[in-house]
């Protein structure tokens, strides 16, 4: 077995080991990646892009629904589903390709296949590779879905995000477990594509949504398109006669058979495979190393670590940027550089979408100032036929904007501009005083930054 001694070792090809190799070796770093997987970063192959790719397919196929509303005539909307799974997948791998392209490029002898795991601080192992001694390594080993136990019996008919893109067709009919973003996404895109859809979740919000106004207008109008089960528990799964068979605990107590059930209930960092007893880090009570998020470093030790793996902020900026910031440190830890920390912001690509920016509404302060705008009465929203929604904008007692929860068409616009700022410390006049051209979606955000300075003016009385 050969040994490579190297300055930066990174565990994981996704988006942050990528990132961070790009940025270990801008500062000179012999640095080597190792990828344990078929490399192409979730995103581009299980995640973000095949689902958009679906989630487009079920859009289009109800604004051809919607036409004659518009004057349109296209006859009878069907769905061959067999031509939208191939599409996807068609998309998926374009976006693989283009990730792949970027791979390649990186020198053979700094690309390792194979799973890597700590056997002492500074050393690693990979499976039917080389031993590595690093200087610093960075853990960029991302998330992976989580199969809750109720549904083992029946693993086999389970898809996940992870195989989910590899339907040959349509269901009929498909229960989703878990209404956070996957499965909020997934289940609506096709009940768009004619699927009969039920949504299973044991807590009481969707999305995770702390604002119970905006949680309420999501989801009225995500029940309309498919049925939304909360507060319910598995209580059995198995098969009969070649379906699955699903019950269910709570108020809407049940059973129901479907002929798939997809898996949304969590995407845990895969940080228990990496044997991190042997890497001299301290970690939280789920095996999370502890980390400073401004370096990406892992306490004092020479770890530090990136994207999914840090079990806070799953999304794809958030491990883009924590893989540079991680790579260069990994390369200079004598010399850190201190990132700022960027407002939270994200959003879920469901009709509505659901944004949520900056602080969370149940971490508000008591003396919040809170400003509301509805979608319904705004004019491109009418004229587009676009549905309803609401913006709730949060800023504290001195009237600086904090954050905001948006729910509504095309919300992702607002959504940004309320995270830009958050960044800049905005006040709520400065907001509603931009430039707002007419007619579109963001002057639903001016109307909430003006309600929020009248009950400003009403406590200042
Ligand atoms: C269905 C879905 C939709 C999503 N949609 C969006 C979206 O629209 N917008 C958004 O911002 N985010 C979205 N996300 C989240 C986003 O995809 C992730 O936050 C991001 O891809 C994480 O990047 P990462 O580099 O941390 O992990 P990954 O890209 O998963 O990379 C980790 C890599 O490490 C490898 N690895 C693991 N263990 C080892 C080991 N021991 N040795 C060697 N290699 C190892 C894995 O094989 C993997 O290739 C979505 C996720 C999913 C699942
Ligand atoms: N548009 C996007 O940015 C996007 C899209 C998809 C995924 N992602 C990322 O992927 C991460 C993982 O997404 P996710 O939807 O899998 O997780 P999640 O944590 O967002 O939601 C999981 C849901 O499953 C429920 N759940 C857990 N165990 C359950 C059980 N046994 N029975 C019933 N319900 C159960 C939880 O109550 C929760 O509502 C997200 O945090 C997100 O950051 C982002």
């Amino acid at each position: 077995m050969h040994r490579i001694d190297c300055d930066v070792a990174i565990i994981g090809a996704g988006t942050a080991g990528l990132a961070a190799y790009k940025a270990a070796t801008a500062e000179g770093a012999h640095a080597v990646l190792i990828e344990s997987g078929p490399g192409g970063t979730t995103c581009a192959r299980v995640g973000c892009m095949p689902s958009k790719a679906l989630i487009a397919a079920g859009r289009t196929a109800h604004h051809a629904r919607q036409a004659a509303m518009f004057g349109v005539t296209v006859g009878d909307v069907t769905v061959d589903g067999p031509a939208v799974m191939d599409r996807v997948r068609r998309e998926r791998d374009y976006f693989v390709a283009s990730v792949m392209e970027d791979v390649d490029a990186i020198p053979a002898d700094r690309r390792i296949a194979g799973h890597a795991r700590f056997t002492a601080p500074g050393q690693l192992s990979v499976d039917g590779g080389p031993d590595i001694t690093a200087r610093t390594i960075v853990i960029a080993a991302g998330s992976a879905p989580s199969l809750p136990e109720i549904l083992e019996p029946v693993a086999e008919h389970v898809r996940t995000s992870d195989t989910i893109f590899e339907i040959p067709t349509i269901p009929a009919t498909l229960a989703v477990l878990g209404a956070g973003v996957i499965g909020l996404e997934l289940a609506a895109a096709f009940a768009r594509l004619g699927t009969r859809v039920t949504m299973i979740d044991k807590g009481d919000v969707i999305a995770s949504i702390a604002d119970p106004e905006a949680e309420r207008i999501a989801r009225d109008r995500l029940a309309q398109d498919f049925t939304i089960l909360l507060g319910a528990d598995l209580t059995a799964a198995d098969l009969v006669d070649g379906k699955i068979r699903l019950a269910w605990d709570g108020d809407h107590a049940g059973d129901a058979m479907f002929d798939l059930v997809l898996a949304a209930a969590g995407r845990p960092p895969v940080s228990d495979t990496l044997n991190l007893d042997a890497a001299g880090i301290d970690r939280d009570d789920h095996g999370t190393p502890h980390f400073d998020a401004g370096t990406g470093r892992c306490g004092d030790s020479m770890v530090f670590i990136a994207g999914d793996a840090r079990a806070c902020r799953p999304v794809l900026h958030e491990a883009a940027r924590s893989g540079r910031l991680a790579g260069h440190n990994a390369a200079r830890p004598d010399d850190l550089r201190r990132d700022p920390i960027l407002p939270p912001l994200t959003i879920t690509y469901t009709d509505p979408q659901i944004t949520m920016v900056g602080c969370d509404y149940d971490e508000l302060p008591s003396d919040v100032v809170i400003g509301s705008a509805t979608f319904g009465d705004n004019g491109r929203v009418h004229i587009d036929a676009a549905g309803d929604g609401i913006v709730r904008l949060y800023a504290d007692h001195d009237g600086t904007v904090i954050g905001a929860t948006i729910v509504g068409p095309d919300a992702e616009h607002p959504a940004h501009m309320v995270a830009l700022g958050i960044a800049c410390g905005l006040t709520l006049q400065e907001l509603a005083d931009q430039a707002y051209y007419h007619p579109t979606v963001m002057e639903v955000l001016q109307n909430a930054a003006r309600d929020a300075l009248s009950t400003l003016a009403k406590s200042d009385a």
